[in-house]
């Protein structure tokens, strides 16, 4: 049986394919994809080391112009091989090729060419401050790079997220290393090889692949010499790294768990409402942290709803990645879906009324063996429910009716997470009030998942700490000082 491909690590310009390994299987039908090199403590440091020392190298003498135009070859770069990550991103998560092509590829891609010219065109305040002698201070703002940036990249949308870093991280001037997810190690490993071919220099980008506990991801938030942590991921991993980087007061962006809601009022444009919150339950197979897994439906409209939403759902098709017409691609493992299964049955034990689903689906193939799971709609469980306050990260929501706006803000605030939230309704008076008083960090009114690269993006309370997007993060990926000169 010929050996499996390896994903190497890269550290400080070099692929390195020393150390132990870890399998990378395929959820559409449980084979074996490739193997990953699992960094282990001595080759982590090193990669910080090298992270560390290319800032005084070349790197620290670019222009933000120059480091632009970097970041623009090596976005023509994954341009060049779009097919290529197309195709490991497909493999790692099974999402529908169409997918990948149309979001994943494009944003990482733009994440690049944005932040790039952002850092550019970013400018900085400065003030006349005039005294009572009658003499002058000029104050201006000095900003510099963090220095060691961590990423750690979470398994839902690989490429994305990491890129979503890495982009304003590398524009302002930082080096990083990077731990993508131990579930989805490919698409960076292409990413490694296009920061090479472009020429970044040796130890800007570093990529160690691994786990969190005790493995890469512990062995890079608690290396002295980083100075910030940007990681996206759930909110109790989120809370280990606080830890882990407490002591070294290291800067953090966290953009953590959700359990967003949707509120359909009756006014709703109602075939736009039910095709928006199917798209915002069901996309990626309900693994994106904004998914929708709590509906609140004004009572006029809600045994309508339900039945037409059940419809969507069950119009849905699963299937391999290339097939016509597939809506739907398995859950990124087998162990994260028995995760999901295990609230499938706690649902019916907390009392909910299955609408549809709630089980696998029988190919009679090879994907029997994968990660599929069916979309699934519950009603009848009260607000204190399990399945109703913790995030299931899976094709799955819970509709509720309710009566009026106090009463549906009230139970839309109820929760241990503040990140998304999608309003529709045709009375934009009632969705800027309710905005305005909505507990999260990302509103869309009549929309859903719909994104302009340069607003903030994150979440409050357990869904995460800063806003990254735009000027908050180039804000976040810069060391600021401010300059006070008495003319
Ligand atoms: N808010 C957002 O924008 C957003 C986006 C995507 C995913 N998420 C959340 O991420 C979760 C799903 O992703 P996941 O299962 O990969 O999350 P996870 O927290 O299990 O892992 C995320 C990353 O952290 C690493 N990691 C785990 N423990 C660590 C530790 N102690 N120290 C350092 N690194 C560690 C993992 O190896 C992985 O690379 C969901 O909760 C989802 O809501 C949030
Ligand atoms: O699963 C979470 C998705 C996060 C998405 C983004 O950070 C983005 O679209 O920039």
């Amino acid at each position: 049986m010929s050996r499996p491909a390896l994903l190497p690590l890269y550290i400080n310009g070099r692929f390195e394919e020393e150390g132990a390994r870890f399998d990378n299987i395929s959820p559409v039908d449980g084979r074996l994809l490739s193997q990953a090199v699992e960094a282990d403590a001595a080759q982590v440091a090193r990669a910080v080391q090298a992270a560390s020392d290319a800032l005084q190298g070349p790197w620290g003498r670019y222009s933000a112009p120059e480091r632009a135009a970097l970041l623009h070859k090596v976005a023509d770069g994954i341009q060049a091989r779009f097919d290529d990550f197309v195709a490991a991103e497909v493999a790692d998560t099974g999402r529908p090729l169409h997918l990948a092509r149309t979001l994943d590829l494009p944003r990482a891609i733009a994440n690049f060419r944005t932040f790039a010219d952002l850092a550019v065109a970013q400018i900085d305040d400065c003030c006349e401050t005039p005294q009572a002698d009658g003499g002058l201070l000029f104050n201006y703002t000095v900003r510099k790079p963090l220095g060691v940036v961590a990423v750690i990249a979470p398994w839902n949308l690989p490429l994305l997220l990491l890129t979503w870093k890495l982009g304003p991280a590398l524009a302002m001037g930082n080096t990083v290393v990077c731990k993508p997810s131990e579930e989805t190690p490919s698409s960076a490993a292409l990413l490694a090889e296009v920061m090479d071919k472009a020429g970044i220099p040796a130890g800007v980008f570093n990529l160690v692949h691994g786990f969190g506990p005790g493995s890469a991801g512990e062995f890079l938030t608690r290396a002295p010499q980083i100075s910030a942590v940007s990681f996206t991921g759930e909110s109790r991993t989120g809370s280990a790294i606080m830890k882990a980087v407490a002591d070294g007061v290291k800067d953090i962006s966290f953009e953590l768990g959700g359990k967003n809601a949707a509120v359909v009022f009756a006014d709703a444009d109602f075939d736009t409402a039910v095709a928006g919150v199917a798209r915002s339950s069901f996309f990626n197979t309900g693994q994106v942290c904004l998914c929708t897994e709590r509906v609140y439906v004004e009572r006029p409209i809600f045994d309508r709803f339900v039945a037409a939403l059940k419809a969507r759902a069950e119009a849905l098709k699963p299937g391999y990645p290339d097939e016509d017409g597939v809506d739907l691609g398995p859950l990124v493992s087998r162990q994260h879906r028995d995760k999901v299964l295990s609230y499938f049955a706690l649902a019916r034990e907390e009392g909910a009324v299955v609408v549809t689903g709630g089980e696998t689906p029988r190919f009679g193939d090879a994907r029997d063996q994968g990660a599929y799971v069916r979309p699934t709609i519950w009603t009848g469980l009260p607000d204190h429910a399990r399945c109703v306050r913790e995030e299931i990260f899976g094709p799955v929501c819970h509709i509720a009716p309710f009566d009026d706006e106090e009463e549906v803000l009230r139970r839309v605030n109820d929760s241990p997470y503040g990140l998304a939230c999608a309003l529709w309704t045709q009375r934009l008076d009632r969705a800027h009030r309710l905005a305005r008083r909505v507990q999260v960090g990302i509103v869309w009114v009549n929309a859903w998942y719909a994104r302009d690269l340069r607003t903030p993006f994150g979440g409050s309370k357990l869904s995460g700490l800063g806003r990254e997007g735009g000027r908050h993060s180039l804000d976040f990926y810069s060391d600021i000082s401010n300059v006070c000169v008495k003319l």
